[in-house]
């Protein structure tokens, strides 16, 4: 079972993109633990967000934050000098989109930032063999990337399961991140396969309160209910 609090990231890629700045300082008060930050590059998902001028953008306009930088980009190391210069404060990536994983993963850690490997749902975790040593986190994709409002694929949990295994061998600190149509009805199940990081974007986005249209604390609330919180 996860030792590590457990922590809710909304994924922006949902947010309002016109009020960025508004929405994440609205989500971090409304009780979240980090920003989601998703890069794609219409390369390596059929998909084209935001990059890291707009990370920067967030740093300036006052978010301090941890912003979890999950990059869908090939190839992935210019991009990672480039929002360690940006501000982010962990930077995942595709094992497959890498020349050189330990490479990678040792830009991203000599600069003081937490790194990790990010799996899609039918990337094998084996990645992770020579590299256990090396990783602060463990992002496993329950969709396809590339869009938000997808739904959770069920054979997730088990590799939930396989990657705490992994986590609890190594005897290391590693998060467990999960990412793709997380819920307030999913979580507590997500939780107790072994993911100790969630991150959710259409289903917390999109439940602003109705009352407060800068409150999320409604969603964020069952969200930890669901975590047993
Ligand atoms: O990485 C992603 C897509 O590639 C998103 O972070 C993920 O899908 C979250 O969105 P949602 O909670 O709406 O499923």
């Amino acid at each position: 079972m996860p030792a590590l609090e457990p922590k809710i990231a909304p994924s922006i890629l949902s947010a309002d993109l016109a009020r960025l700045g508004e929405e994440v300082s609205d989500v971090l008060a409304s009780g979240a633990d980090m920003i989601h930050f998703d890069v794609m590059d219409n390369h390596y998902v059929p998909n084209l967000t935001f990059g890291a001028p707009v990370c920067k953008a967030l740093r300036d306009y006052g978010i301090t934050a941890p912003i979890d930088v999950h990059l869908m980009v090939k190839p992935v190391d210019e991009l990672i000098h480039a929002f360690i210069d940006a501000g982010a404060s962990d930077i995942t990536f595709h094992p497959e989109a890498s020349e050189h994983i330990d490479r990678s993963l040792s830009l991203i850690r000599d600069a003081g930032l937490r790194c990790g490997l990010v799996f899609n749902p039918a990337t094998p975790l084996t990645w992770l063999d020579h590299v256990m040593d090396k990783v602060d986190m463990i992002l496993l994709m329950s969709v396809n990337p590339g869009f938000g409002g997808q739904s959770f694929i069920p054979h997730t949990m088990e590799k939930l399961r396989q990657a705490r295994e992994r986590i609890d061998a190594s005897g290391r600190d590693i998060r467990l991140e999960v990412d793709g149509g997380v819920n307030a009805d999913n979580i507590g199940e997500i939780a107790a396969a072994g993911a100790d990081t969630f991150v959710a974007g259409s289903s917390l986005f999109k439940a602003r309160r109705e009352d407060d249209p800068h409150r999320y604390d409604t969603v964020i609330g069952a969200m930890r209910r669901g975590l047993g919180r």
